[in-house]
């Protein structure tokens, strides 16, 4: 190769395109010839190429007057001196030889154009003017747009988000650029065309990695989901464990690490050698169906292991274990247990405040006696049925039959009360019915019954259980019948009025006694409300204390006061024989008794305050031992005492119902220092 021969090429045109074709045809004859490969190269360049390569040749565009080498691969010069004369003559061609160069020149576009379609990149070459010349059959698949559309087009026209352009008003190439055909993303690799020093065009061949693009993207969530999922894993509170199918420890959660008493150094080795065979052995690794079991450690604790297989198209690539201890479970269950029970507790006190109308709102108590006796006159308002109202007296009875009253479409009728233990009975039924003007009744003038002034409304028979039997009798008839006649009158009026009926009295007993008409007894229990005792509802006791106190202020125009705890737990440990209405009026005499803004247990009655200290005593004397003290002794003691509880002459004062002047000065007589 070394013993080249130097020519130069004296040809006035230089080898342009049609000369090209002439010396590769030249060249292949004479390669034949010779039995060897030739090639040429420039003086100034080390790039060596093959004579028979039109491509080639035409790239060097070799000039006149230029030198270049000619070599060969044999050690025979005859064929590279056959070359070299060939080339540094004056070419001259006959019309057959066009004919065949021209053919040659023909095939090596043909093949160039077959490379470009063949290639799996996209490739567009565009002219100096930016117009496309060549969009092979890849960039038609990847842009979408057909070579018959793109080929003569300004590249900009066709596509311009490779921005092909730039590049022939830069003369500036890429490679390894990213960017977006439509919804695909290619990887673009562009230069200029430069011959002479001019930019005679611009190349940009590319690959679509939308595919590799959406893995990659794929590719991060699956990292993303498998952080989340070690997370997750991390901080439940179930040991996981989890064995390949070769019994082979893959994973171990901390819990499990604690449950099992076991390291993460376990990771890798073969379960068995791991777990005790109570928790896994060779024939509970190989289960197809998920199981579950107890074990109980040493030390009394329980575990449940549950051993679920790993299956992948069908077949078990491993097993997970689950180990969970039995008392954090029991622990849960009992919560879930109580947290649904509060749950249906307080849902079903929703529900029953919710159903509660306006006029029940300011009967005052959450108790749960109360609020089924109050949820149960809320629905009996809605009908016209009957009610009878049930409970010791001022329990809240009328209270409730207004509620009722005022809830119902009724409420813009009149409601209209009669006490029918305090009407004597010969007047109860002129009371009830009305009476006719004249001699018969010996009445001056005409009188509406209660039952014609309640017509439309609700009249409300109060003491039920103290009406007669004779006038039981007539209030059946008028129940059954809805007719009333005046006493003295002729005619029967038909009214039209809904009855709730109330009694403290045990109505059951007095049917029995023969004093209260069973038939009536049924008429008027249609729909039964029983209010209970305040002393079975204690719990609503400082709430109603607040309603009352506040309910007094704005009575007689002053500040609402406090009620101090001991004097509370005083009110709190009453009886309550009076109910809801002896608190009441035990709530405005305290507050009106009360000198400054708090109700103190010195602002109650002795016999609420007494009912206190009693108990207080039988403890103070039962604690003696069975020796009967003397009255200094009982004094020491209950100071003792209460200044011991309540760590202050005031609250031991408030709690024993004295002044706390006095408290000090006990204290002071019985050496009491230390409380
Ligand atoms: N739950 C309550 N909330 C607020 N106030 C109440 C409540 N219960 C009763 N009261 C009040 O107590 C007093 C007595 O109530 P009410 O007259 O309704 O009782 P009663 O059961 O009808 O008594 P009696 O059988 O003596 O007629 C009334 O001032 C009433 O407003």
């Amino acid at each position: 190769m070394d013993k080249g021969v130097k020519i130069t090429i004296n040809y006035d045109k230089g080898i342009h395109t049609r000369i090209a074709a002439m010396v590769v045809k030249r060249c292949q004859q004479i390669m034949d010839k010779y039995k060897c490969q030739l090639y040429i190269r420039r003086e100034k360049d080390d790039t060596v190429l093959p004579g028979n390569s039109l491509l080639a040749l035409i790239s060097m565009r070799i000039r006149q007057g230029e030198s270049i080498w000619v070599f060969s691969d044999s050690e025979d010069e005859d064929g590279v001196n056959d070359f070299a004369n060939f080339l540094k003559g004056s070419f001259t061609i006959n019309q057959s030889e066009i004919d065949e160069v021209d053919s040659l020149i023909q095939n090596n576009v043909l093949a160039s154009e077959k490379i470009f379609e063949s290639i799996a990149n996209g490739l567009i070459v565009l002219d100096e003017k930016n117009v496309i010349n060549v969009f092979n059959k890849a960039a038609e698949r990847i842009t979408g747009i057909s070579a018959k559309v793109a080929v003569g087009k300004k590249s900009n026209e066709i596509i311009a988000s490779l921005q092909l352009q730039e590049v022939i008003a830069t003369g500036i190439g890429q490679t390894g650029l990213k960017q977006k055909i439509g919804e695909k993303v290619v990887i673009t690799n562009r230069g200029p065309i430069i011959i002479d020093n001019k930019i005679m065009g611009a190349v940009a061949v590319f690959q679509d990695i939308s595919e590799i693009e959406k893995l990659s993207w794929e590719l991060n969530g699956v990292k993303e989901l498998k952080q989340k999922l070690e997370n997750i894993l991390e901080n439940v509170d179930d040991g996981i464990c989890m064995v390949d199918e070769k019994h082979v420890i893959t994973y171990l959660n901390r819990p499990f690490q604690r449950i099992m008493e076991v390291s993460n150094k376990s990771i890798g080795k073969n379960v068995f050698e791991v777990l005790p065979p109570d928790i896994i052995s060779v024939e509970s690794s190989h289960i197809s169906e998920q199981s579950s079991f107890i074990v109980k450690r040493d030390d009394g604790t329980e575990i449940m292991i549950n051993i679920s297989p790993v299956s992948l198209d069908e077949s078990i690539k491993g097993i997970i274990l689950l180990a969970k201890e039995l008392t954090q479970i029991e622990r849960l269950m009992d919560r879930v247990q109580e947290l649904s029970a509060k749950t249906i507790f307080l849902q079903e006190q929703l529900l029953k405040k919710q159903e509660l109308s306006k006029p029940f709102q300011n009967i005052i108590g959450r108790s749960g006696a109360l609020f089924d006796a109050l949820n149960i006159a809320s629905k009996a308002s809605e009908t016209n049925s009957t009610v009878l109202i049930r409970g010791e007296s001022g329990t809240g009875k009328e209270l409730v039959a207004k509620a009722i009253h005022y809830s119902s479409h009724r409420r813009n009728n009149p409601f209209v009360r009669v006490n029918c233990a305090a009407i004597p009975a010969n007047l109860l039924e002129s009371e009830l019915f009305g009476h006719e003007r004249g001699s018969f009744t010996g009445a001056i003038k005409q009188k509406l019954g209660k039952f014609e002034l309640a017509n439309g409304g609700t009249i409300f028979l109060d003491e039920i259980g103290d009406m007669d039997k004779s006038m039981q009798a007539k209030l059946l008839r008028i129940l059954q019948e809805k007719e009333i006649e005046r006493v003295g009158g002729l005619k029967t009026i038909t009214i039209d009025v809904r009855v709730i009926a109330a009694t403290n009295s045990p109505l059951e007993v007095m049917i029995e006694e023969g004093n209260f008409r069973q038939d009536l007894y049924y008429r008027l229990n249609v729909i039964p409300v029983m209010m209970p005792p305040l002393r079975h509802r204690k719990g609503d006791i400082p709430l109603l204390s607040q309603y009352f106190i506040q309910k007094v202020a704005t009575k007689n125009n002053y500040q609402p006061k406090e009620i101090t705890k001991s004097a509370l737990k005083c009110l709190e440990d009453y009886r309550w024989p009076g109910n809801v209405r002896e608190l009441e009026n035990i709530i405005e005499m305290s507050m009106t008794l009360s000198n400054d803004s708090m109700i103190k247990v010195s602002d109650l009655p002795q016999y609420i305050v007494g009912n206190k200290d009693n108990k207080e005593m039988l403890k103070v004397t039962s604690d003696m031992e069975g020796h009967i003290p003397t009255l200094e002794e009982v004094e020491r003691k209950l100071i003792e005492l209460s200044l011991q509880k309540y760590r202050s002459f005031r609250g031991a004062a408030e709690a024993l119902g004295i002044n706390h002047k006095t408290v000090a000065a006990k204290a002071r007589k019985y050496n009491i220092s230390s409380w």
